[in-house]
């Protein structure tokens, strides 16, 4: 797949804090790659880098091989949300749309078909102060693929949005994808994470920790966890061989497994006065090494297989 964006060891620092370092990735046309992290990880530093916001100490930045971005061929969905309080929704549409040089009687054909699968038609003439805060982010995720862009930055698409317009919001991100745009992701959402990437990159401290196909990465540091309902004592079960950590919620004890583990001869050194009224062993979500990650700093092990 042909790249669109390439970020090449980025590095930005902010007085004495080392805000980005080093970083690589790159985003392909058709896909959708997730970049990933805690807060204060920086995400948002590496996305105003490429957006041009700010400039890198160190590293490149390229579209489609050439060193200057065109800006008319990317579409970006900021995290601060905001667009101008008093103007009509069409007006803001069409001087985005404007702005990137678009053709404008297009650019109205395309605002109203989208308002109207959007559920806003009739709001042409509204001003963006009459309208909800989920119908503003609308609006305002509107304007950025209003110019059909190549690429598409979307830092937090889903937060503020009940299901519904999730589940829109979703679709439309993934026709988008079909249709050939490279879209970069940014959320905390990881189950919609999970559900939608390709590929992710996940950053911590700065720095890049996983980065790979949503598969592969799953199955690289997805452990076994091992779920025993019946009442247990939380020291003895830490005690057991390959136990990284317990989490007990009254009868419940979730045992999260050390890597390489093997589920079938693990389960055969269990000791026989547990009490088991049910067991499953499954994989960690992608949620939970996201938490492993942030939380235990098990990075080192991550480290090593990045790979791109
Ligand atoms: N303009 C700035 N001046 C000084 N420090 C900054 C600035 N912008 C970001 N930082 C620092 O850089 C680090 C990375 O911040 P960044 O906003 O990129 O993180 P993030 O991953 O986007 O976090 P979040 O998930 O909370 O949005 C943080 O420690 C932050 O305090």
């Amino acid at each position: 797949m042909e790249t669109m964006l390439r970020v090449d060891q980025l590095s930005k620092a902010f007085k004495n804090k080392q805000a980005v370092r080093d970083v690589s990735f790159d985003v392909r046309k058709g896909e959708i790659m997730a970049i990933l992290g805690p807060n204060g990880a920086g995400k948002s530093t590496t996305i105003r880098n490429i957006m041009g916001i700010m400039y890198p100490d160190e590293g490149a930045i390229s579209f489609s091989g050439h060193d200057k971005i065109p800006r008319y061929k990317i579409g970006y969905l900021p995290e601060e949300r905001g667009l101008y309080k008093n103007v009509k929704v069409m007006d803001i549409l069409l001087y985005l749309a404007e702005l990137k040089d678009y053709p404008l009687k297009k650019a109205r054909e395309r605002a109203l078909a989208y308002l109207k699968k959007f559920d806003l038609e009739g709001h042409e003439n509204s001003s963006i102060e009459e309208l909800s805060k989920g119908m503003g982010q609308k609006v305002q995720f509107i304007s950025s693929i209003i110019h059909e862009p190549e690429l598409l930055i979307l830092d937090e698409p889903f937060s503020g949005l009940d299901p519904v317009s999730q589940d829109l919001f979703k679709t439309e991100i993934r026709k988008l994808a079909e249709k050939g745009t490279a879209i970069l992701l940014s959320s905390h959402q990881m189950n919609l994470v999970e559900e939608m990437c390709d590929r992710l990159f996940m950053m911590h401290n700065g720095e890049r920790i996983i980065y790979g196909d949503m598969d592969d990465v799953k199955e690289r540091y997805a452990n076994f966890k091992c779920t025993i309902r019946g009442k247990n004592d939380q020291h003895e079960l830490e005690g057991l061989p390959d136990v990284e950590r317990v989490e007990q919620d009254e009868d419940t004890s979730v045992l999260y497994l050390t890597r390489d583990v093997e589920p079938v001869s693990w389960l055969k050194h269990l000791p026989e006065n547990l009490t088991v009224q049910e067991l499953s062993i499954d994989r960690i979500s992608l949620h939970e090494i996201f938490i492993d990650i942030a939380t235990t700093g098990n990075i080192e092990q991550k480290e090593g297989a990045t790979h791109a």
